[in-house]
């Protein structure tokens, strides 16, 4: 492999399974290095992990990458958004995160939304209505179930704050991750003060929010971090904002990203506020708008229902009868969060490969519903959509969104465009650049085009019937315990 051209930058992802970094030459953007490590999370009826293994995460996949991450000059970690991780005066976790799929807090999310005016409130306030995933619902869950646990917290950081403060020291975060908490006002850009004193939160134990190309500071002296001293560090952000930094997306395209979570979502100039909260009103990691749709089932629920019958995930058959809802988590996009999966129109013919395929449909049904809501009105609906997350090198994935959008679908070669987000913006704090333009220089988002196919709109409305028809069995769901 030839020397690099340019200084070398680390991008991260942390994300729910695990953490991935890449060792990117600036100038390029040719990855020198890799390296992955798993992380754990809780089964059950909620969804933790542990900060400090995602620590020893990023250590290993650093460790992977060899000299290389040693050499780099800047660094940047994308990771998953809204976890609320809690920390004690030592810096040490108080308890587990809780993690953006914990559907633990839907009661507080409801109560919420009534107690402060209601779902156009908190709409035109912070861009989003709550959600279970929302880092808000996790504080007043703990506030109602943990009493103990919060007395003790002087800190409150989301995942990529975590690690971004155990290199530099200092507690800062970013405006794109920031936008998913529920305490800040994307109206005015800034802390919410009067959501915050609701749920009993002290503004002095967050994060300074750090502008767009702002420094979050450098790589402490401390023997046993991973880069040098003086490291500059950027302010990194929320892996979809990352992941759009990394595609240089630019307003008019649409990115579905098929990992743990499914997501649909956008740039645009216009900033958001659906009082509907099927689209969450975020922010960007560059200074524009990000409205975005997620799914609490995707890659994982698919994946399980394939070892359910037994099959490989790509063994599908198709299916005009079978309709599957994969609701294993719950679900967010629609709003359901006691949901569980359910089966409709299974035959004695039924095979496998059909309830495969319907799993599939199911899937992609949530996040299609959300397409169009999160382009702008005059948005070209015949640029490709753009395919990423590791669901995204599976052929049943790229064949169910091409069928069911009608659309043409886009796959990038790069993988892993999270990390390579990240890297972009700590690129951009080396040379001055706008992260998306280095993204773009470095052409990340090149890969084939799936020409469009006629829309399935006979399967969609099957599956939105009945959708439809089980409402109050999803609505109620079973307990998951
Ligand atoms: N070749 C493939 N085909 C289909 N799915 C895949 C493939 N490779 C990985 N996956 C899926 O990708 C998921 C991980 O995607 P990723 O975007 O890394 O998730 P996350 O960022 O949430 O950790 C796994 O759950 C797995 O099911
Ligand atoms: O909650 C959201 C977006 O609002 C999720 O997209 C999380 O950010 C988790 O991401 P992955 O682990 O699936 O990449």
């Amino acid at each position: 492999m030839s020397a690099a051209e340019g200084p070398l930058v680390v991008g991260v992802d942390t994300s729910t399974q695990s953490t991935k970094a890449l060792v990117v030459d600036a100038s390029t953007g040719r990855v020198v290095a890799s390296g992955q490590a798993p992380h754990t999370v809780t089964a059950g009826a909620g969804r933790e992990s542990d900060p400090r293994q995602w620590w020893d995460a990023l250590c290993e996949a650093l460790r992977q990458c060899g000299d290389a991450a040693r050499e780099a000059a800047a660094v940047s970690i994308g990771g998953q958004q809204h976890g609320l991780v809690t920390l004690d005066a030592q810096g040490e976790p108080v308890r587990p995160a809780l993690l953006w799929n914990d559907v633990r807090s839907a009661p507080q999310a409801r109560r919420l939304t009534e107690e402060l005016g209601g779902a156009k409130f908190w709409a035109e306030r912070t861009g989003s209505v709550p959600a279970a995933s929302f880092t808000v619902t996790k504080w007043a869950w703990l506030a109602e179930n943990e009493p103990e646990a919060l007395r003790t917290v002087k800190a409150v950081r989301l995942p990529h704050d975590y690690l971004t403060e155990r290199l530099t020291g200092q507690g800062t975060t970013d405006r794109g991750d920031v936008s998913g908490t529920g305490w800040w006002a994307s109206a005015t850009e800034s802390y919410d003060t009067e959501i915050l004193a609701h749920v009993g939160l002290d503004p002095a134990l967050l994060p300074r929010v750090v502008r767009p190309g702002e420094v979050a500071g450098t790589v402490r002296d401390s023997h046993d971090l991973p880069f040098a001293k003086g490291t500059l560090v950027a302010p990194g952000t929320g892996d979809n904002a990352a992941a759009a930094l990394g595609l240089g997306l630019r307003p008019g395209t649409a990115v579905m990203s098929l990992g743990t979570s499914g997501t649909v979502y956008a740039v645009s100039k216009r900033r958001p506020t659906d009082p509907t909260g099927t689209v969450a009103g975020f922010a960007d990691a560059h200074g524009d708008w990000l409205p975005l749709a997620c799914t609490l089932n995707c890659t994982l629920a698919v994946d399980r229902i394939a070892t359910l019958v037994g099959l490989d995930r790509e063994a599908v058959e198709p299916t005009s009868d079978v309709t599957l809802l994969p609701y294993l988590d719950g679900e967010r996009t629609p709003n359901l969060p006691n949901a569980s999966g359910l089966l409709h129109g299974l035959r004695h013919d039924t095979t496998g490969g059909q309830l495969l395929q319907a799993a599939y449909d199911g899937a992609v049904h949530a996040l299609l519903g959300a397409l169009d809501l999160v382009l702008d009105e005059d948005a070209d609906r015949s640029t490709p959509l753009l395919l990423i997350g590791g669901g995204a090198r599976g052929t049943a994935w790229q064949q169910t969104v091409r069928r069911l959008s009608g659309r043409p679908v886009q796959v990038p070669e790069a993988k892993e465009l999270v990390a390579l987000g990240a890297a972009a913006q700590a690129a951009g704090l080396l040379t001055g650049e706008d992260p998306a333009a280095v993204a773009r220089r470095w052409n990340t988002a090149t890969g084939p085009v799936l020409d469009a196919v006629e829309r399935d709109q006979a399967a969609l409305e099957r599956i939105s019937g009945v959708l439809s028809d089980a409402a109050p069995l999803l609505e109620r769901g079973t307990d998951p315990s």
